[in-house]
């Protein structure tokens, strides 16, 4: 390694040498300099036998990450690592206990590939310009960013550029793949006030087959999925960006975030969920998309609200209603298509990455955007083409119904069944408030079971404390009091459903009384006469 280090070392000072006489006073001949820094280069490459290749962090241009990068340092962790002396360790996945171990920087490790010597090393970020202030936009633009510099002999050009790296590549792939830990990113500001992704192990609990919704419909959009999942091939011939738009709406607790948690699961992607608000606009949407990996699901939650926020910064607060709402928002969306695109996020930049020009950068990706009012949101974002399926999450009913009783009671039939079922349809109740009730009941007889087996377990592993507990709450769970709650429940909302609410019967009485005060003013003269 030493000699590779004194090439490389030969190398760096013939650059130094050729760079200071390109600085040569003036006065030195021109020929004479141009002829002298032509040859620098010329003798550096005959003198030094090897090569070497830059992996940097981020690309050429800063706007996102090399996964080139990323592919070594996992490539070097898990198949060099026992050659190195300075390691890392990070625990990177709440669920398991082996620490991530990765190079420390300035370390070396050697490789060897079809008899070939490779030499690794992790070069730590370095100032561009030192003394230098300067003010730069995107993050760690004043530095050089760290990079694995690859240093080879040069008659392995050829084996390094098509078969070793590409094997990288590929070994980078299959290590992923076995020990992925799916992650939840979300963004906010940073200490330069530029939005960032931060992230978070993400397991959520739920899955398709504990979704409360007709069936069809879920089979459908699992189908969907798959299709998409395997349309690579599909997309490429017929020119089509491959990506995917889902508008999920319906009133709150209808499970549109449980479906994406369950999306995360089927598809088996990482969530990006964007908070609009700490964007401070399009230049900076458009970076933290491109940040965004392939299989991956980009979530927008609340669109209504957060297109209403929007267009009121545009507004300068001022408040319009109705029709007259919509055509602003139109207005005012193309008002700062062209005069405030510098300083705001706008609906037209956000939908460039959904199927405007942008959408192309990236592939295999999901797009959710998720509503409570349909009928609040831009047309811009609802005609159709825009989302490639709308989904609706309604009100429970006696299907879900039964989704949720075998997920919260394990059981598939009950005597109160029909009942259930028959007040389900006559009421409109969410399947959160379903599910609350059936919980209610699990938590009630946790307590007990708790208070039973305090005595019993005493000195027990707390493993298997854990597991007897889940089992005997399991076995105690008392079905018939549970769904004789739920109906009480439904009966409830029933009877307030058909009473109408306090403020309207005082609306109503208050409208009564200033008719029968009108027709007594009206008819007053009359009635004074007729009195008379
Ligand atoms: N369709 C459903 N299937 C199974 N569980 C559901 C369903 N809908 C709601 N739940 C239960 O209710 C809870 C709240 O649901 P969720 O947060 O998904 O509703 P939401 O539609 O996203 O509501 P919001 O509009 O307020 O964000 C979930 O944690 C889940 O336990
Ligand atoms: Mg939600």
């Amino acid at each position: 390694m030493a000699s590779v280090e004194t090439w490389v070392g030969f190398g760096s000072a013939m650059a130094g040498v050729g760079l200071l006489w390109s600085r040569m006073p003036e006065h030195v001949h021109e020929e004479a300099r141009y002829i002298i820094s032509s040859l620098v280069p010329m003798a550096m490459s005959y003198f030094n036998p090897y090569e070497q290749i830059t992996v940097s962090e981020y690309g050429e241009e800063r706007f996102r990450r090399n996964k080139m990068f990323d592919a070594v340092s996992t490539y070097l962790s898990r198949v060099c690592a026992g050659g190195a002396c300075k390691l890392k360790a990070e625990l990177c996945n709440n669920t398991k206990d082996d620490p991530v171990v990765t190079l420390d920087e300035n370390q070396e490790v050697v490789d060897s590939f079809d008899g070939a010597r490779m030499w690794w090393r992790l070069c730590p970020k370095a100032s561009k310009n030192k003394g230098a202030i300067n003010v730069s936009y995107y993050p760690g633009e004043t530095d050089e960013p760290r990079c694995f510099r690859l240093v080879f002999h040069k008659r392995h050009r050829q084996l390094v550029l098509s078969s070793y790296l590409p094997s990288v590549v590929r070994r980078w792939r299959e290590l992923t793949a076995k020990n992925r830990q799916r992650r939840l990113f979300t963004n906010h500001a940073s200490e330069g006030n530029k939005s960032v992704w931060t992230s978070v192990p993400y397991n959520p609990p739920a899955t398709f087959d504990m979704l409360a919704m007709d069936h069809t419909k879920k089979v459908d959009i699992m189908e969907d999925l798959t299709a998409f999942q395997k349309g690579k091939e599909y997309h490429s011939k017929v020119g089509k960006a491959w990506k995917r738009g889902y508008l999920l709406h319906g009133p709150p607790g209808t499970g549109k975030s449980t479906m994406i948690g369950a999306m995360a699961n089927f598809l088996d992607y990482d969530v990006y969920d964007l908070d609009l608000t700490s964007v401070k606009n399009n230049s900076e949407l458009r970076k933290l998309f491109l940040d965004t990996t392939d299989k991956s699901i980009i979530v927008i939650e609340d669109i209504d609200a957060i297109e209403d926020e929007l267009t009121t910064k545009r507004k300068g607060n001022k408040v319009v209603n109705g029709d007259d709402e919509i055509r602003d928002k139109r207005m005012l969306v193309e008002f700062a298509d062209k005069n405030d695109e510098k300083s705001r996020v706008t609906l037209s930049g956000l939908l460039s990455f959904v199927d405007g020009l942008w959408s192309a950068c990236g592939s295999e990706r999901v797009f959710m955007f998720t509503t409570n009012h349909i009928d609040r949101l831009d047309p811009a974002l609802i005609r159709p083409g825009r989302m490639d399926k709308h989904i609706e999450m309604s009100y429970c009913r006696f299907e879900a119904f039964k989704v949720l009783a075998k997920s919260y009671l394990d059981i598939t039939d009950h005597s109160l069944f029909a009942e259930i079922g028959r007040l389900l349809n006559e009421t409109d109740t969410t399947p959160a408030d379903v599910a609350d009730n059936l919980m209610v009941r699990s938590k009630r007889n946790g307590e007990i079971s708790r208070l039973l087996l305090d005595d019993e377990m005493d000195g027990s592993p707390p493993a298997d404390v854990a597991n007897n507990f889940m089992l005997r709450c399991k076995r105690k769970r008392d079905a018939d009091e549970c769904l004789a709650g739920l109906v009480q429940t439904l009966k409830k909302s029933k009877m307030e459903s058909a009473t109408p609410p306090m403020d309207i019967i005082e609306e109503e009485a208050k409208e009564e009384h200033n008719l029968t005060q009108k027709k007594a003013t009206e008819g007053g003269g009359y009635m004074m006469n007729a009195r008379c």
